[in-house]
Parts: C-alpha cells; sequence; structure tokens
C-alpha cells in the first residue's frame, strides 16, 4: 500500500481585491488556481519529488500533505487516512505525528530565543513525550555534536541551522518528512553535505521523503520518483533515470536544458524561456503551449490528460 495517495488535488486562493474595490472598479472576483486535479502515489521509504518553475504549485502541494492547508478539492490520504476529512480524533493525531516538514529558510524555522535542545525536543515535550538526551543523541546523528545542545540557533551556520530543523523533524519519530527546497537557501559546498545527510537519515530512521525543489538536479540522485508540475499540474511523473534519458515532456526538456550540468559545475541555471502564464486566467488547452516550440492546433484547445507510456506518466498531446 502507499504512504501517500493524492487524488484529483486542487487548490484555489481567493484573491480578489476587497469587495468595495471591486464594486467601484466593477471587477469580477479572482480566483488563483494553485494546484489543480494532481495525482500520485508515495511508495513507504521511497523519495518522491516535485519539481517545478517558481508558482508551479509546490509548496502549496507540500502544505496539503501535511495538513496545513486543506485542500479545496480531491484527497491526500496519508496511511489510508484524510487528515481533512477524518473524524477520529486520535487516528488524526496519530498520523500527524508521523509527518515532519522542513523548510527552506533554516533560520526562520528556528525560534531565535530557545536553546537547540529546546528546539529539537519540543514536538516530543508538547505530546508529554520522555525527551531525557534526546537532543543530544540527534544533535550527533546529524553530524553535530551533543554539546552543541546548549547554543542558540544565532551561533550555527546555514547548513549547521538545517541539521538542527533535521534533527527537530526527527524528534516525533515520523515516518514521513516533506523537505520544501530544504538546500536553495544553502551554499552550493554546503547543499551535497545536507543532502548526503538526508539520504542516511532516511535508510537510518526508514523514512520516507517528499522532496519539494526547482532543481532537478537536486532531486537526480535522491528520487526514486520524479513529479515535473506545471502551472498547478502534474505533467510528466518518471523515475530519475526515465525522466532524464528518455525525457517525454517538452517542458521537462526544457528544464532540463536550463539546469546547469555536472560538467558546468557552478554554472548559473539559464531559465527556461518564455514567461509562466499568469494562473489566474491560464491559457486553454495545454497551459504550457505558449511556450512549448512543438504545440498544435489540438494543444491550443484540448487539455492532454495523463497518459502512462511504459513506466512514465505524461500529459502531453505529442509525447510516444
Ligand atoms: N496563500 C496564498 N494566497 C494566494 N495565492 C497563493 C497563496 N499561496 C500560494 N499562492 C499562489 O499559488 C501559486 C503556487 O504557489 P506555490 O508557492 O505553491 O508555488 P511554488 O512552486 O512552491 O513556488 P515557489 O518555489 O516560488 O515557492 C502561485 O501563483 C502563488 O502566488
Amino acid at each position: 500500500m502507499s504512504l501517500i495517495s493524492v487524488t484529483s488535488l486542487s487548490r484555489v486562493f481567493d484573491v480578489s481585491k476587497p469587495w468595495l474595490n471591486r464594486v467601484l472598479e466593477r471587477r469580477p472576483k479572482a480566483l488563483l488556481t494553485a494546484v489543480s486535479e494532481v495525482d500520485f502515489e508515495v511508495a513507504p521509504r521511497s523519495t518522491y519529488a516535485l519539481v517545478g518553475e517558481s508558482g508551479s504549485g509546490k509548496s502549496t502541494i507540500g502544505r496539503m500533505l501535511v495538513g496545513l492547508l486543506t485542500p479545496t478539492s480531491g484527497e491526500v490520504e496519508i496511511n489510508g487516512v484524510n487528515l481533512a476529512t477524518e473524524q477520529d480524533a486520535d487516528k488524526v493525531d496519530a498520523i500527524r505525528s508521523d509527518i515532519q516538514m522542513i523548510f527552506q529558510d533554516p533560520f526562520a524555522s528556528l525560534n531565535p530565543r530557545w536553546r537547540v535542545r529546546d528546539i529539537i525536543v519540543e514536538p516530543v515535550v508538547a505530546r508529554g513525550g520522555d525527551a531525557t538526551g534526546l537532543a543530544e543523541k540527534l544533535l550527533e546523528q546529524v553530524g553535530l555534536s551533543a554539546l552543541d545542545a546548549g547554543k542558540f540557533p544565532h551561533e550555527f551556520s546555514g547548513g549547521q541551522r538545517q541539521r538542527i530543523c533535521i534533527a527537530r523533524a526527527l524528534s516525533s519519530e515520523p515516518k514521513l518528512i516533506v523537505c520544501d527546497e530544504p538546500t536553495s537557501a544553502l551554499d552550493v559546498s554546503v547543499q551535497a553535505q545536507v543532502l548526503n545527510l538526508m539520504s542516511d537519515l532516511k535508510d537510518n530512521f526508514g523514512l520516507t521523503y517528499v522532496l519539494i525543489s526547482h532543481d532537478l538536479t537536486v532531486v537526480q540522485h535522491m528520487a526514486d520518483r520524479i513529479g515535473v508540475l506545471y502551472l498547478g499540474r502534474l505533467v510528466e511523473e518518471a523515475s530519475p533515470e526515465d525522466l532524464f534519458a528518455n525525457t517525454k515532456h517538452p517542458y521537462t526538456k526544457m528544464l532540463l536544458e536550463a539546469a546547469p550540468r555536472m560538467d558546468g559545475f557552478g554554472r548559473e541555471a539559464t531559465l527556461p524561456e518564455g514567461e509562466i502564464p499568469d494562473p489566474i486566467n491560464p491559457p486553454t488547452g495545454c497551459a504550457f503551449h505558449p511556450r512549448c516550440p512543438l504545440a498544435t492546433d489540438v494543444c491550443k484547445a484540448e487539455r492532454p490528460k495523463m497518459r502512462t507510456i511504459n513506466a512514465t506518466r505524461v500529459a502531453c498531446h505529442l509525447a510516444e
């Protein structure tokens, strides 16, 4: 059974101006569809990566997975439990303690007035658990020292702070960690170290990761499946091998061409050509058609359905 099952998940935000402005300016309500009819499954102890440009809906999906946001429609089930509709409070509580989230900015997620020990054990203490010696043990497991437990967050570098966030996430012995751009605020040299640590911890703790990133090269070596998002929709999903060697969607090809290659490590990535359309007024048919070099009349008129070709899922009229 899948640990995560996402079915036709959508999230719409009301981004209208205040009522009076709307009336005076004669404007209709503005609804922004951040996530639209997304489906995917994540197997236990695997890593599922969600990749796409800024605004493609990655964080919104991440926040719905952990229950920070409720879906407008569709479902998220974690171990068979739908957090948005489950009535049994004990079941919801048990699932919630199985899920943790790590954010991009390790400084913003750590309370600057708390000692590292208190930050790390807070999820355990909040549930009335015994946290004796736990912070020290976890600090060592994330490559820091037990002596760091008495320090404050400002005494650490960015990479060390992200390690503290990881230790905190691990303290409640979660099954699933949703990692939202966990390394993009870090120096390139530190990024690989944090990703390696995450890989090791995954094996040691039997974790499942949902890894959110705008950078395909970051997720390439960690992910078992990669889902590529464009304007809130999943456009391609495949194993890293298939996605890189046998790319099916023109948008994924564009993302890969924009990514810095290993031989040019450190080179600035060039952004994919063309502008991302306005999510309040998305294009007709395939949302990617205005930027797609291969677009035909059918792409302008009809939204492509998700199809499975070999082991790849792809939403493109032209994919073979
Ligand atoms: N609370 C909100 N209210 C209104 N619009 C929102 C809200 N949260 C997200 N959005 C919009 O939803 C769309 C998707 O945003 P989201 O943050 O999920 O994308 P993302 O792929 O994670 O991008 P980034 O990498 O920039 O965080 C964007 O157009 C964003 O402006």
